[in-house]
């Protein structure tokens, strides 16, 4: 098989919720679609440095805050690349297309995958999905659901949700519908863990099935724009939760937790490891909290999710 390409881009981010795109010449490889600026590493170059370079030759700016978003490896019918992305949050200088390619400030959630490059689409995932996910916590009433609601309206975390394991799949359901629209009017995203019967799609409520309910399905349970993640803890599940075209991926147990003290963990390496053989979002879980955010983006995931870590 052909060697494959690194290529390192950036997802060049404002605090405006806009983020920097370039269309590629037409006579480059996948000319005339937009991309994320970057380009080839050169021998024995680092992937910072590789970045900073095309930034500069490409844009005339200089990242000053990076981090990791999301590798992956695409196979094009003439060549095959490792796109290495990064998201830049600060830099200096001010971007222009230094080799005449237009650029467009684009709203994250306008980012349409059809102008991209085929490889693309899980990246876009990427730039549009928060870093943290919380998952509630196994209590018995409503009052206790909608204080955890409400604690996390007001937290960090993008993404909420709503296992409620002692509930009927109904009464979560309806208490997630029920709170849908104050999830939304909090500029987060509401996901709830019920079976693919219970589910109603067109409620503004986002998908979320535990691997064994993942494993029984053939193709993707809800619309491209409903979202929808899955759990995975082995490999044949990570390649059935790209089979079906999951948004993300939640995958443990990394770490011992308070929920599972002395089972089998994965550790970092091999949860590294099994990141890099997905091409889909990946958050990591079990035992994280946000002060492991930065080792996960190192080991490739998307970001962290846990039930007790930000109550
Ligand atoms: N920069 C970038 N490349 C992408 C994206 N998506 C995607 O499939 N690619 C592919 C297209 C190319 O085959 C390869 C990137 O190569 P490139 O043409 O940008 O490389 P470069 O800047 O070093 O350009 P050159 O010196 O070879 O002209 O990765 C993307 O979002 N950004
Ligand atoms: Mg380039």
């Amino acid at each position: 098989m052909a060697k494959v390409i690194h290529v390192v881009a950036a997802a060049i981010c404002d605090d405006r919720g806009q983020v920097l795109v370039a269309r590629r010449a037409q006579s480059a490889h996948q000319g005339g679609l937009w991309e994320f600026p970057g380009g080839k590493v050169e021998v024995g170059e680092s992937r910072e440095t590789a970045l900073s370079r095309e930034l500069q030759e490409e844009l005339g700016i200089t990242p000053s805050d990076m981090r990791p978003l999301i590798c992956l490896t695409h196979h094009y019918p003439d060549k095959s690349v490792c796109l290495d992305v990064w998201k830049v949050s600060a830099f200096t200088g001010v971007p222009e297309g230094k080799e005449g390619q237009p650029l467009a400030w684009v709203a994250v959630d306008s980012l349409n995958p059809d102008v991209f490059p085929a490889a693309n689409a899980p990246i876009i995932k990427a730039v549009q999905l928060s870093e943290l996910i919380a998952v509630s916590p196994a209590v018995a009433t409503h009052e206790e659901a909608r204080q955890w609601l409400k604690q996390q309206l007001a937290g960090s975390a993008g993404i909420l949700q709503l296992r409620l394991p002692d509930w009927q799949p109904e009464q979560r359901m309806a208490f997630a519908i029920e709170h849908a629209t104050d999830v939304e009017a909090a500029g987060k995203q509401l996901l709830v863990n019920v079976p693919v019967s219970s589910f109603r799609v067109g409620t503004g409520l986002g998908l979320h099935l535990p691997q064994q309910d993942l494993m029984s399905l053939s193709q993707r349970p809800v619309p491209v724009d409903t979202l929808f993640t899955v759990s995975c803890h082995d490999i044949k599940s990570l390649q059935k939760a790209e089979a079906v075209h999951a948004d993300a991926i939640l995958l443990g147990t990394v770490l011992p937790s308070a929920s599972h003290p002395d089972g089998e963990c994965l550790g970092w390496d091999l949860a590294a490891q099994m990141i890099s053989s997905v091409r889909t979002p990946v958050y990591l879980l079990g035992g994280m909290n946000s002060d492991h955010l930065s080792q996960a983006w190192n080991a490739g995931a998307q970001g962290v999710a846990g039930i007790r870590s930000f109550l």
